[in-house]
């Protein structure tokens, strides 16, 4: 049988996600790509921590090293912020690999020049984890929403801030108790700051801004607050319920986007949706207010939509090949 030869960038909360559901599923994945899938190189930082993978995996904290080994066909990239992994991005594309991605910043930032560089290439980038993790926003958006023209973008695109306003108000818990759950549930970022001051969300608005209307705001004119200015008083006592709210919508020539805590009431379609879900709620031309929901964060959620992405793109190769 055919083989697919992968690496994975990151071995934390979501690359050693997709490192078990790729060892979990292989009977499943050899049916849907027609290959066996191997993983055969981890990139990491700390050579010194402790890593559950198999003996003739390769972990290596130099790309090089990666980027060396013959055929290798996809990378899960799963680091931390917008540099190193847009230039490991690129130069694997360079390679000729396929990139499947979570990483919002590198994509928020970098998205549009690597998706061109990719079709020069002849190879694809998955970027479905990039928003809302387990929920499936940017296909629906590509495939299922082509001929629609979406007017406003209203969404809950942070699962860590959802989680901690829904476990302080229904617990009256204090704000840095929850923060810690929500880390030792995979869901924060191991350096929060990103989360409870609105960037991580930000960043996931300007990816759909890019996918949906081919620009983004100028970041500076984008209203950013974060859950942390919220008083935990008013988040115990409101009337109605505090989201982190980020919208996106187009004006005249100009995309307009806002991210910030709001309160909303019993009416609102994002009122319900609670804890780590996010929601993205789409009003578009032809078929109404669409709203699509669930997991936000997490190992498995996220490693769900890096594997749809694999799918994704190898069963089009495989059709490409057989055609
Ligand atoms: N956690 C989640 O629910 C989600 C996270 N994401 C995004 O996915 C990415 C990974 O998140 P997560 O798994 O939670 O993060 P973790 O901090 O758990 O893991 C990060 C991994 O990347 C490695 N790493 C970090 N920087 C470098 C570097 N410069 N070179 C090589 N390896 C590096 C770390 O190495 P080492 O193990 O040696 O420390 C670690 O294995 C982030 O971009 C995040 O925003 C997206 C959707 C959901
Ligand atoms: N830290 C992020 C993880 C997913 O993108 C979040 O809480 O939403």
């Amino acid at each position: 049988m055919r083989i697919i030869k992968a690496a994975l960038l990151g071995l934390g909360t979501v690359g050693a996600g997709v490192y078990e559901v790729i060892r979990h599923h292989q009977e499943q994945l050899q049916e849907l790509v027609g290959a066996e899938v191997q993983v055969v190189a981890v990139l990491i930082q700390d050579e010194n921590k402790e890593r559950e993978v198999a003996n003739d995996v390769l972990v290596t904290n130099d790309i090089k090293e990666i980027l060396a080994i013959p055929g290798l066909e996809v990378i899960f990239e799963s680091i931390v912020g917008a540099e190193p992994a847009n230039r490991h991005v690129d130069e694997a594309i360079e390679r000729g690999c396929h990139i499947i991605t979570a990483n919002k910043e590198m994509f928020a930032k970098h998205g549009d020049v690597l998706l061109e560089k990719a079709r020069e290439n002849d190879v694809q980038i998955g970027f479905e984890a990039t928003v809302a993790a387990g929920v499936p926003v940017i296909r629906t958006i590509q495939q299922q929403l082509q001929l629609n023209k979406i007017e406003r973008v209203q969404a809950l695109l942070n699962g860590t801030s959802n989680f901690i306003l829904t476990e302080m108000r229904q617990k009256q818990l204090p704000f840095a108790e929850v923060l810690k759950t929500a880390q030792s549930l995979g869901f924060a970022e191991a350096d929060p700051t990103n989360d409870v001051e609105g960037i991580d969300a930000f960043y996931k608005i300007m990816i759909l801004s890019q996918l949906i209307y081919g620009e983004q705001p100028e970041w500076a004119t984008v209203d950013l607050k974060g859950i942390a200015s919220v008083p935990e008083d008013e988040i115990y006592h409101s009337e109605g319920r505090y989201k982190h709210m980020a919208e996106l919508k187009k004006v005249g020539n100009h995309v307009q986007a806002s991210v910030q805590p709001v309160v909303i009431d019993d009416q609102h379609p994002l009122y319900s949706v609670e804890g780590v879900d996010n929601a993205v709620v789409l009003e578009t031309s032809l078929a109404g207010t669409i709203m699509i929901q669930g997991p936000g964060a997490g190992s498995k959620p996220t490693a769900s939509a890096m594997l749809e992405d694999f799918i994704h793109i190898f069963q089009t190769n495989k059709a490409a090949v057989l055609n």
